[in-house]
């Protein structure tokens, strides 16, 4: 079962400035691709920043799932984040809470402004370290199969993060276009895409600490005739 999800008259009470859901709403039109900064206030980004590195420094966070390599059946590793899913209602997670009802907000806010925004829910929040050691993410797609995921959407935790130092870039290759997208994973950075094949992309390997939470968004179609999975 989906999580709960914010109602579109929350939305208009929050009062959001429809510039920036326009804002938003062109960019996913025309690169399928939005990056935010400053999404909040410094302070709420470091307080959502300590939750995480509390939760993590407690251990609750498990290694994402393996994927079998090719050949050999040995479980060749190409994932390197460690992941904890929560709902933001935990009592040690109230400003990650916060986080999840503000990307709510957003992306109900572009509800119906184009055809692509027909969003009926969400994941959980998914909290991804990776901890530094090379850890990379090779190149895949979030949502190949049509499991009703529409949306990715992705908040960055890291203070003075360069790439060129600290590697753990992610770079999106954009179906059909011969232009690359490179994302620093900044801090208080949103970003989002679409989760489908549109969409191919990679993570860098990282060689400092990289926090990110990332919420997939459903859309109502896809998601009703997606096989439940497994
Ligand atoms: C069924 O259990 C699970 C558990 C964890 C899962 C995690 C991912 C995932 C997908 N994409 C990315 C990514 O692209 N990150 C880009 C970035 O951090 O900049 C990432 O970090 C993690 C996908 C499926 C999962 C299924
Ligand atoms: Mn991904």
């Amino acid at each position: 079962k989906d999580p709960p999800f914010i109602s579109t008259v929350a939305v208009s009470q929050l009062g959001l400035k429809t510039s920036l859901l326009d804002y938003i709403t062109k960019w996913m039109q025309t690169y399928g691709i939005c990056v935010l900064d400053r999404f909040l206030s410094e302070d709420e980004g470091l307080k959502i920043l300590e939750e995480i590195k509390t939760l993590y420094n407690k251990g609750k966070f498990k290694a994402g799932q393996l994927v079998k390599g090719r050949g050999g059946g040995s479980s060749k590793e190409i994932r390197g984040d460690l992941i904890m899913w929560t709902d933001g209602t935990e009592p040690d997670c109230v400003s990650i809470g916060n986080l999840i009802s503000k990307m709510d907000s957003i992306v109900m806010g572009c509800q119906g402004k184009s055809s692509e925004f027909t969003i009926s829910g969400r994941t959980k929040a998914m909290l991804a370290c990776y901890p530094g050691n090379g850890t990379q993410y090779v190149k895949h797609v979030d949502n190949p199969s049509c499991d009703g995921r529409r949306i990715t959407c992705i908040y960055y935790l890291n203070k003075n993060w360069d790439s060129q130092i600290n590697g753990g870039l992610l770079r999106i290759y954009p179906e059909g276009q011969d232009i690359v997208a490179n994302i620093e994973p900044l801090f208080n950075r949103l970003l989002l895409f679409w989760s489908d094949r549109r969409n191919p992309h990679e993570v860098f390997p990282a060689y400092a600490t990289r926090y990110a939470v990332t919420v997939w968004y459903f859309d109502e179609e896809e998601r009703s005739k997606a096989k439940i999975s497994a």
